[in-house]
């Protein structure tokens, strides 16, 4: 039987320098985030010290040294009595915001306790003086922390106020991030939404980070002004903090998250595979300038600017966990842009137009999801008809039915053809138009909706006579033996335009049928007895206008082979007019077919052959 074997115990040991190297390189993307971490400690101190006394009124002071290339991080908050520096500044992963207070913990920002090791990114050693607000006679105590993991106390015999100051000297290498512009550009960047006034000092002289006077509201908060000029103000603000100009402002509020801010709707497309970056502050403190996710992903169409209270951020910074709450959120914050638009359609049909050119493939796209969003913006959807570009509700006044080709090509077939018979047809080969058209359908049954092919069309042409068939017939043959073997068959018949002679048309079957002869003059032998075991032929028809002058010449013509060669010129150009793809054999009969013009144009009369 085996002896188990005597155990002892052991420690885990953090190698500081490998975790301040891993969280410079992968954790945080820029360099100034030291910036952010002795702000936030500054400002969750200063959260602190309101429940000591709750009209504590505090502010922060950044001390800019350029001759030393030193920070000094000066807060009015909280401070830190000496058990408190060996327990959360000298342990990596302790926080006192951390379920110390349970169910007070959620106003503070920082909750990892490892903000400050930030600091070793840019300088060699933390120095911290702190005085706790906590006890009248709590002696001012100077902290040093070091990136070997070394550190010490000392009590300082001097009479300073409550809080906490962080110097912080630049590593050379770290020196241009601790100018006063660079100090002042990023206390700005992140904390310039905080509820405290900033300042930045430097040789003297104090810049305002922030508008003490307003510190306790968003800088986008626009309810110190009459109705009348909130809008401006808000397009005012959007415009000077993200340096473009928007169509629109929409306030956005969301209860479950904690949100507030402004949506605002971009004056250009945005590409299609584009995300909208969106700058969120989390807990008044900047989250990111690219959080990707917390509207809803059909909003690409606005970009935020938004404080949320409630959410809990990825440790990457640039999402939120995408859990319930965050769920609930995007339906809140989507039924904000939604309850604007649908205002807007009420309120101002002509600038819902001119949003709607900006960005239709959005609304279109939502409007598929959701069926009360359809029906208030159906009559505004942008179409395209074979009269040209127009409205669904425009075509409606018209038309009271619609009728539609499913797809770009079937459109281009068949829009002159139809627009010659007074026919209205609309392109819904675009993205979404299909499926919109079949859904409006649904909702509106009383609107026929019909999807039409080309061949749909052919049937509605005007038939000859019977005397005029019969007459005719060996044209008709004659035609028919020139396409041999191209699988189309000849009709005759009168249509609208008439100065357009021939009508291809070609059902969804016949048309696969084309594409497969089409596609096996470029695949391997191997493939052309699969695709052609595959293949079913299906005709497709070409129509010969009979009220076309030139058709009617062309029957009434003695030279047979030219009238064979012309047969097949309008066969080909027909298909080229309706976008078709065009087989070898097809191409040839173009090339062939035009020389063979030439030359017959070219013979003296009397060589001229006839057929009648
Ligand atoms: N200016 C300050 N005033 C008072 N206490 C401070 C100050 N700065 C830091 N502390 C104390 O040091 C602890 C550790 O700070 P650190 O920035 O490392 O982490 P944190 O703020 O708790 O969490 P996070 O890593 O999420 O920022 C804090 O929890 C706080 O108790």
């Amino acid at each position: 039987m085996l002896k188990e074997a005597p155990t002892m115990e052991h420690r885990f040991q953090i190698n500081l320098s490998g975790l301040i190297d891993l969280l410079s390189n992968h954790l945080y993307t820029r360099p100034d985030v030291f910036v952010r971490e002795l702000l936030q400690n500054a400002s969750d101190a200063m959260q602190a010290r309101t429940r000591l006394a709750a009209e504590f009124s505090g502010s922060i002071e950044l001390h800019v040294d350029d001759d030393m290339h030193a920070v000094r991080f000066i807060d009015t908050g909280i401070g830190l009595t000496e058990e408190e520096m060996h327990r959360f500044l000298a342990v990596i992963g302790e926080s006192s915001k951390r379920g110390v207070w349970v169910g007070q913990a959620q106003d503070y920002i920082g909750q990892f306790g490892i903000g400050l090791l930030a600091c070793f990114i840019v300088a060699d050693e933390i120095e911290l003086v702190s005085r706790s607000a906590t006890s009248p006679d709590a002696p001012a105590l100077r902290w040093r922390g070091r990136p070997d993991g070394t550190y010490d106390i000392a009590v300082l015999d001097e009479d300073v106020p409550p809080g906490t100051s962080v110097r912080l000297i630049a590593k050379p290498e770290s020196r241009s991030l601790f100018t006063a512009d660079k100090v002042f550009a990023a206390a700005s960047y992140y904390g310039g939404v905080l509820p405290w006034p900033i300042e930045v000092t430097h040789k003297g002289q104090s810049k305002a980070v922030n508008d003490s006077e307003r510190t306790q509201t968003f800088p986008w908060d626009a309810s110190h002004l009459p109705l009348s000029s909130r809008k401006a103000f808000l397009m005012e603000f959007g415009r000077r903090s993200m340096d473009t100009a928007f169509f629109d402002a929409i306030p956005l509020v969301s209860e479950t998250g904690g949100v507030n801010g402004v949506a605002y709707v971009l004056e250009r497309t945005p590409a299609h595979n584009s995300k909208s970056k969106h700058r969120v502050y989390l807990k008044r403190m900047l989250l990111s300038d690219s959080v990707e996710n917390l509207l809803p992903p059909w909003a690409f169409f606005v970009q935020c600017v938004v404080n949320c209270s409630e959410l809990r951020p990825t440790a990457a910074r640039n999402a939120f966990h995408q859990d319930e709450k965050l769920q609930k959120t995007q339906e809140e914050l989507g039924a904000c842009l939604r309850n604007y638009l649908v205002d807007l359609a009420r309120r101002d049909p002509a600038q819902l137009q001119k949003l709607m050119a900006y960005h239709h493939m959005t609304l279109k796209a939502l409007a598929l999801e959701d069926d009360e969003f359809f029906k208030l913006f159906a009559p505004w959807f942008p179409i395209e008809t074979n009269y040209g570009q127009s409205t669904l509700q425009v075509y409606l006044e018209r038309n009271q039915r619609i009728l539609c080709t499913a797809g770009v090509d079937a459109f281009r077939q068949i829009a002159q053809i139809a627009a010659g018979q007074g026919i209205d047809v609309i392109n819904a080969g675009y993205v979404y138009d299909a499926e919109l058209m079949a859904k409006y359908g649904e909702l509106f049954p009383l609107t026929p909706v019909r999807f039409v092919e080309p061949s749909d069309i052919g049937h509605q042409l005007q038939n000859l006579s019977d005397e005029q068939e019969a007459r005719h017939q060996n044209f008709m043959q004659l035609a028919q033996s020139a396409l041999e073997g191209l699988a189309c068959t000849v009709k005759l018949k009168v249509f609208e335009p008439g100065d357009l002679p021939t009508l291809f048309a070609s059902n969804r079957d016949a048309n696969i049928s084309r594409q497969m002869t089409v596609s096996t003059e470029h695949v391997d032998d191997l493939w052309k007895d699969i695709v052609t075991q595959v293949k079913q032929e299906e005709n497709s028809e070409i129509y010969f206008n009979y009220g076309n002058a030139l058709v009617r010449r062309l029957i009434q013509h003695p030279d047979a082979s030219l009238v064979q060669r012309i047969v097949q010129i309008l066969y080909v150009q027909a298909l080229l007019m309706g976008h078709y793809p065009l087989s070898s054999r097809e191409l040839n009969l173009m090339s062939d077919g035009l020389s063979g013009l030439l030359e017959w144009s070219l013979m003296g009369t009397g060589e001229k052959p006839t057929w009648h």
